[in-house]
């Protein structure tokens, strides 16, 4: 397994008006990977990101980047970190090239302007490269951030939301880039509520809420531990019980005995295949039915249940 690039352990912050905005937190993640964090509004992601970049002082807990522990030795750290954070603040009357090389500047890095012409290329900004960041769209403007994270030659990248109001066209640019990246081995953490950005492009999916890491697992073993399988089956006519000969499906009747619900599987198509079994069994039985709708659970789902229990345990 590849080296650790980041870990945190027991990373806690208390905002000075007493909230916790994160609580405990341990995390590692390695070098290469693509991560993504998901949690609702409020639920501490910023927080995280901002206590790795420097702009947040955690209350308590260690973070060790690239093997130096950032609160005795930061600067080192830190010139390896990018941040494309989620808005906008500042150089908003900079033309975007002289933005973007200044960028790199801040960094300690040599003029390269070969590498930002890349880069500006890269993101479809070369032909703004002489206007000024205000007069560009908002999702031309947000490619200035990404360009600005890049012209210093990040080992790990985190994106704050990278696709929060952003039309469809964008969002695709933006997952073309994450994958540049990963070809590159940049390792990336990307907080998101797009839960489908997170099933497509992470390797690994954190979920957070309110300052606790709920669980942290390979996108596929979550689906595969939390998923489900979820078929309707319309019976041709009603069954008053379920026969003996079924009683090993996951199954109930529903709708007045129209309808049979299978709730079973794990997210990697194990259910689809039970369905399958169960429609020869209802056949065996001399059940009819007249039609079938299966799905498979998502990440979203996964979440949603997930938050669910946190809010009926609190
Ligand atoms: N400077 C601050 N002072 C006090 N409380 C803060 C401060 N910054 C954030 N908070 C609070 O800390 C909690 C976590 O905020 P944070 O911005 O980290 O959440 P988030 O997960 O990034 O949310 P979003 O998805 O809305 O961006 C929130 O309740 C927020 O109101």
């Amino acid at each position: 397994m590849s080296e650790p690039i980041l870990e945190l352990e027991g990373l806690t912050k208390v905002y000075s008006g007493g909230l916790k905005a994160l609580d405990n937190v341990d995390l590692t993640i390695r070098q290469g990977e693509i991560f993504a964090l998901l949690g609702p509004n409020g639920a501490g992601k910023t927080t995280l990101i901002g206590a790795v970049c420097g702009l947040v002082r955690p209350t308590s807990g260690t973070m060790r980047a690239f093997g130096h522990d950032m609160q005795k030795d930061w600067r080192t750290a830190r010139a390896r970190i990018g941040l494309v954070p989620q808005e906008l603040s500042t150089d908003m009357f900079e033309p975007v090239k002289r933005a973007v090389a200044y960028s790199r500047g801040l960094f300690g890095l040599a003029p390269d302007p070969a590498r930002i012409e890349e880069i500006l290329r890269s993101l479809s900004l070369w032909d703004k490269r002489d206007e000024r960041i205000m007069a560009l769209s908002g999702g031309m403007k947000r490619r200035v951030l990404i360009a600005k994270a890049l012209a210093h030659e990040p080992d790990l990248l985190f994106l704050d939301e990278p696709t929060a109001g952003v039309d469809v066209e964008l969002r695709k640019g933006m997952w073309r880039i994450i994958d540049e990246m990963r070809d590159k081995g940049v390792t990336v953490i990307l907080t998101t509520h797009y839960i489908e950005e997170a099933e497509l492009m992470a390797d690994r999916v954190g979920i957070i809420s309110a300052g606790k890491l709920l669980m942290v697992d390979e996108k596929e073993a979550m689906m595969a531990r939390l998923g489900r399988t979820e078929a309707h089956i319309s019976l041709a006519s009603p069954l008053a019980e379920l026969p003996a000969s079924l009683a090993a499906f996951p199954i109930d009747l529903e709708e007045g005995g129209t309808s049979l619900c299978y709730r079973g599987g794990d997210g990697t198509g194990k259910g689809k295949a039970e369905v399958a079994n169960l429609t020869k069994a209802l056949i065996a039985a001399g059940i009819d039915y007249t039609g079938i709708e299966t799905r498979e659970s998502s990440l979203e789902d996964i979440f949603v249940s997930l938050l669910g229990e946190e809010r009926d345990a609190a």
